[in-house]
């Protein structure tokens, strides 16, 4: 589904922050993107999401060449592609309702084509009970699951999520897990960069682990 060979990251004039990364993200995979901090993590997951150009190397994005992909082509494979950030980004002055319904209302679909949907995916995040309140009235957990909820609303085939357990406490971490595990198991291929090695130990998954630049890949 994507495939790295060979890439080299590196921002403006300085130092190559990722070397020689090559991997293969499969359909339907599930893994954990790890490594120390200033490793490199958000600097790939940006690669991976198509916010960045690699300066060397090989990248291709649902069989596309990423340096063939034009400004007009991407937001339709970045539907493909759903992100999860660090810092949520949700809009304060919308509903939890309002900021996951945002992206379909940004594409011009009519509200009563996806309310239904909406009011579905907040209810399996379990905010069924939080719709209608503001972003800064919720808990660090419930805005993480109002951005889960967001990044998922145009059924991406695959999930990044950038320390998605952060900010929780360790029972909020296992049930946000479980919910990353059983999207999965619907079909959608899952990347969780974390820190947290007990949340790593609780799913036997692959764990993609950067160091100094390189990454290493236990299956
Ligand atoms: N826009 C940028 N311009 C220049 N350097 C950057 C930029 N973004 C990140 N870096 C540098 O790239 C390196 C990797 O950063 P990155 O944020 O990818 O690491 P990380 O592994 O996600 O770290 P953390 O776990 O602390 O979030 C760091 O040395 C950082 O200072």
């Amino acid at each position: 589904m994507i495939r790295f060979e060979n890439v080299g990251l590196r921002y403006g004039m300085g130092p190559e922050i990722l070397r020689d990364i090559s991997f293969h993200l499969p359909e339907r995979s599930f893994q954990f993107l790890s490594g120390p901090s200033g490793a490199g993590k958000t600097t790939l997951l940006r690669l991976l999401f198509l916010a960045l150009k690699p300066t060397r190397g090989l990248i291709t994005v649902f069989g596309k060449d990423r340096s063939l992909i034009t400004r007009q082509e991407l937001p339709v494979l970045r539907r493909r592609i759903g992100v999860v950030y660090q810092d949520f980004r949700l809009l304060d002055h919308m509903t939890t309702y309002e900021n996951v319904a945002l992206p379909l209302r940004v594409r011009g679909r009519e509200e009563a084509s996806y309310r239904n949907d909406v009011i579905d995916l907040l209810k399996w995040v379990g905010l069924g009970d939080r719709m209608h309140v503001l972003p800064p009235v919720l808990s660090g957990g419930e805005k993480q699951r109002t951005a889960i909820a967001r990044a998922l609303i145009e059924q991406p085939r695959v999930l990044f999520a950038d320390e998605p357990t952060g900010n929780v406490d360790p029972p909020l971490a296992r049930r946000l897990l479980r919910l990353f595990l059983e999207l999965n198991r619907l079909g959608t291929a899952v990347v969780i960069a974390t820190h947290d090695i007990g949340l790593m130990e609780q799913v036997d998954a692959r764990r993609m682990i950067l160091s100094d630049g390189r990454l290493e890949i236990h299956d």
